[in-house]
């Protein structure tokens, strides 16, 4: 394992413990995420691993050696590790181009500029070498800390929400370079995320948190598909809770549904269109169904009385 945390116990104050007991183990090369809603946990857990905050119980191992809060490691972070928090702590007075090159040796100055701009293409900021980061904006500087993270190839890199400050397409472009870096130079990484579709193509591990306390543990697939409870899979979208009724009418195994599992079906049950609106992509419908309400993605507009099935899976 290149990391482990064993029995973990950490909280802000003594009479609301966050995480007690915590396990969690990652492979080396693997890419995990760190999902659950706001306030979780997911920060936090990053802190504790780089080293940044005293925890009370347990043990952080990584690459074979324990890890330790400022109180034994003044300073924090161990080699071979980076965390890119969501305060980038970037230098002011030094340009882009020195920001992301402050780790890399002046021994071969030819080569650390190559190396600065493949970085900086790596984040999508190739223009921006001479710019003070005080005239960037916050999704900019958050990816002049990701360039600089990666400057001196690390094995274990920590993103807290990489992607939380940037419009679409640039977070589309980001998302593709930067989870191929990481696969070329078999990095290790920990992302924490709201946005567990967006990133789920390049994980091999879905950690899911609450409160805290680890949920589900499982690969992107397994987490979808058998989601643990409800709260896991409202990570992934909108879902249909069914009634008991509506699992007899539905054929349904299970109590949650995503919209796109519902289908056409002359076959199928009745249910009546209450509303239905293009939504891109789709058509975004909400049914009645017996004693409840559902919403089913469909490719055209509906109306009226239409028949549905539950896809199998
Ligand atoms: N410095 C702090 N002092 C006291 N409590 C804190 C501190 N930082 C976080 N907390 C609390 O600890 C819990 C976990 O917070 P954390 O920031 O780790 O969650 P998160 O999952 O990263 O949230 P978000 O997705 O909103 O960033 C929350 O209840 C939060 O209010």
């Amino acid at each position: 394992m290149l990391l482990e945390i064993r029995h973990l116990s950490f909280s802000y104050s003594p009479d609301r413990p966050l995480f007690q007991n915590f396990n969690l183990a990652l492979e080396p090369g693997r890419i995990m995420a760190l999902a659950g809603e706001s306030g979780c946990g997911k920060s936090t857990l990053l802190s504790i691993i780089y080293g940044l905050i005293d925890w009370h119980e347990g043990d952080i191992i990584f690459d074979g050696k324990a890890v330790f809060g400022p109180k034994k490691n003044i300073v924090p972070g161990e080699a071979g590790m980076k965390l890119v928090a969501q305060n980038y702590d970037l230098m002011p007075y030094a340009t882009v181009a020195e920001n992301v090159g402050k780790f890399i040796s002046n021994i071969n100055l030819q080569e650390k500029r190559e190396r600065v701009s493949e970085l900086l293409d790596v984040v999508g900021l190739s223009g921006f070498a001479n710019t003070l980061p005080k005239f960037l904006s916050g999704g900019q500087q958050q990816r002049v800390a990701i360039a600089r993270a990666l400057s001196v190839i690390p094995k274990l890199l920590l993103l807290d929400e990489p992607f939380s400050n940037l419009d679409y397409p640039r977070k589309l472009e980001l998302r593709e370079k930067l989870f191929s870096y990481v696969r070329k130079m078999d990095i290790s990484l920990i992302i924490s995320t709201h946005e567990i579709l967006e990133i789920m193509p390049w994980l091999d591990r879905i950690v899911v948190l609450k409160d805290g306390r680890l949920i589900q543990n499982d690969s992107p697939e397994e987490t979808f598909k058998n989601p643990y409870n409800e709260y896991v899979a409202r990570l992934f979208g909108e879902l249909n809770v069914l009634t008991e009724h509506q699992m007899t009418l539905l054929k349904a195994q299970k109590k949650f549904c995503y919209p796109h599992e519902l289908r056409f079906d002359a076959d199928g049950t009745k249910a009546e269109v209450l509303e239905s609106r293009f939504a891109g992509s789709y058509f975004w419908n909400k049914l009645k169904l017996a004693d409840g309400q559902l919403l089913m993605y469909s490719d055209d507009l509906l109306e009226g009385q239409i028949k549905v099935s539950r896809k199998k899976n």
